[in-house]
């Protein structure tokens, strides 16, 4: 890279517009849409699609909602003329949808274009030349007449066919090429030229679309060639202005969204941003923002999934698992902090109230995704997401202060390993950690009866095994978990109790969860899952004692077992 930028590239001029309007105006409907993935796109294409695959994406377009679709460039190739042919003489067309081609201003190729469309019942007729300053000098090696004469002549043979051709409902379509490298007020005077042979009116409009061919400028410059030209054009009430913002600086979302804020009618763009260089403005993201502001944006995204897999077949292109609303991990939070966020509003969002959870600005049902995805652990995780997922997939509501402890035990696995863990994986070191039957302590079975001293007492009697060898423990306590405390005879106190229902039906069980503190002042939790509410809790007990002996926090010396039963 040099040095000096400047040395080889200039600042684009900023337009002269001091009093622009459009930084105060906000986007309350969607402009018209129009698809171009199947003549813009398709000329991007490594391998340019078939007659199969490009009528399974006018299927998909369809199916969308788009009411006008580009649907070629006939005069280029025997593929996309016959395609043309193949949808107006099956009858493919809705009678609310359009269809678009494109040709250059030659009388060849616009006669040719004419007779692909031979048979509709309504078409847009779609006529570009380049104007930019550089194409003058260095493609038409032209001046400014002689670009205006070829948008002129173009005009006319199109209008020659079209008024030949009357059987069809014309929309009559120009763009000035280039538009984003054309003098303002040469782009206005090519436009005006086409115009005056089009002879538009309020009820019989022309397209006059205005394409960022190549991506130049800030969003904002574009915005206001927008509005300028929007202001100077003549015969606006006959116009329908239309923008076609390509994405070499990686902006022309922003851009299009600023130019309808600036007076366009129509947006021509691809699904998921396919085209030339770095792509066509991406219409999907331009009506899912729409969507997140409350305003209906005319084409329905609810199965983003099976438009994104059409999309990749056709196009032969994968789509970027961040690319927006569709991309594999867009819904997908692996940080701690965000999962804590999000799980926390979730679970405050109460259904038909405004959308309102932390870090997704959309809730991936309204497009078909599920929750399944929301939120994924690896070593950036934090409890709020191992919580989550448990909750999710096995019904297991944690404590607060268990999740803390937990997360320590999932962290330290998620980084030695570097991977992802499964909702799947993060149960089994669970049950590794908190139920299992490998500790000091292993429940057998138990009796609870009424002390005979006292009747607020219970008595217990615990069948177990310690270190592997059988042995019957006797405990008194207000409460089972009083008497086992008892009954074990160790040095800890229990902190905390509590327990729900995990499942439901006949195969409910109980979870419980105890905190106990020993004596160095550790604390630490058991779990206990049981179809018994109280051997729930005595098997949490007996979890926490056998995690604390594990760690050396409790004196390891096993009370004598009373003998027998
Ligand atoms: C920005 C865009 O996306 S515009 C659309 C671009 N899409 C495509 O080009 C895809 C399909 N195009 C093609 O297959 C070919 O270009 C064809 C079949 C249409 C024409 O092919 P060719 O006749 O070989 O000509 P080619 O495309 O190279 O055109 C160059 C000639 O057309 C002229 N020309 C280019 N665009 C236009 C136009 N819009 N109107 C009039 N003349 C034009 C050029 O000045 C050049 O003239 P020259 O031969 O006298 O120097
Ligand atoms: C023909 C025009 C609209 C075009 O595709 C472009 O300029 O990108």
């Amino acid at each position: 890279m040099l040095k000096d930028p400047a040395e080889k590239y200039r600042a684009f001029a900023p337009i002269a517009l001091s009093d622009r309007t459009w930084p105060d105006k906000t986007i309350t409907a969607a402009p018209l849409w129009c698809s171009v993935d199947l003549r813009d796109g398709n000329q991007a294409l490594i391998e340019p699609m078939d007659t199969a695959r490009k009528r399974r994406l006018f299927d998909l377009l369809v199916k969308t909602g788009f009411k006008e679709i580009e649907v070629g460039f006939p005069a280029a190739s025997q593929t996309d003329f016959d395609f043309v042919r193949e949808l107006i003489e099956q009858n493919l067309i809705p009678p609310d949808v359009t269809i678009q081609v494109l040709t250059q201003a030659r009388s060849e190729l616009i006669a040719r274009s004419f007779e692909a469309l031979r048979g509709a019942r309504r078409a847009i007729m779609h006529l570009y030349n380049s104007t930019s300053t550089l194409q003058r000098r260095v493609v038409f090696g032209l001046d400014r007449p002689g670009i205006i004469d070829i948008a002129v002549k173009g005009a006319q043979w199109v209008r020659e066919h079209a008024e030949r051709q009357s059987d069809t409902e014309w929309v009559l379509q120009y763009s000035p090429e280039s538009f984003t490298g054309t003098e303002l007020d040469f782009a206005v005077e090519v436009c005006d030229a086409v115009n005056a042979v089009w002879q538009p009116t309020p009820q019989r409009k022309v397209i006059l679309n205005l394409p960022a061919t190549v991506e130049m400028a800030t969003p904002n410059v574009y915005a206001d060639q927008i509005e300028w030209f929007s202001r100077h054009i003549a015969r606006r009430d006959s116009v329908i202005l239309s923008v076609h913002p390509h994405n070499d600086r990686g902006t022309a979302v922003a851009a299009a969204e600023l130019a309808v804020m600036a007076g366009a009618d129509r947006v021509e763009g691809t699904l998921f941003g396919n085209g030339e260089r770095t792509g066509n403005v991406d219409i999907v993201t331009l009506a899912l923002n729409l969507y997140t502001q409350g305003v209906k944006p005319d084409l329905d995204f609810s199965n983003i999934n099976e438009a994104a897999r059409c999309v990749e077949y056709c196009n032969q292109l994968p789509i970027h698992p961040r690319h927006p609303y569709v991309g594999d991990l867009v819904f997908t939070a692996f940080s701690g902090s965000h999962q804590d966020a999000i799980k926390k509003g979730l679970a405050a969002r109460q259904e038909e109230s405004l959308w309102e959870v932390p870090y997704l600005p959309i809730d991936p049902r309204d497009v078909g995704r599920t929750y399944e995805s929301v939120i994924r652990v690896n070593s950036q995780s934090g409890k709020g997401g191992i919580a989550y997922l448990l909750e999710r997939d096995y019904d297991l509501t944690m404590p607060r202060r268990l999740q803390i402890e937990f997360s320590q035990v999932v962290q330290a696995v998620a980084d030695a390993s570097g991977k992802e863990l499964s909702a799947e994986q993060i149960w089994a070191l669970f049950a590794d950690e908190y139920l299992g039957t490998q500790g000091d302590y292993v429940y057998g079975s138990h009796q609870l009866a009424h002390s005979r001293k006292d009747q607020n007492l219970e008595r217990l009697t615990l069948k177990l095994k310690c270190r592997g060898q059988g042995t019957v423990l006797h405990g008194e306590g207000n409460g089972p978990i009083d008497a086992l405390v008892d009954a074990l005879g160790l040095q800890f106190d229990v902190l905390s109790y509590e327990e729900h229902s995990v499942g439901s039906g006949s195969d409910a069980r109980a979870a419980a969860f105890v905190e106990i503190t020993t004596p160095g002042r550790a604390t630490l939790f058991g779990v206990g899952v049981h179809v018994n509410i109280i051997t729930a809790s005595l098997l949490a007990v007996l979890s926490a004692v056998n995690r604390a002996m594990r760690r050396g926090l409790l004196d390891d010396s096993i009370p004598a077992a009373s003998a027998g039963g």
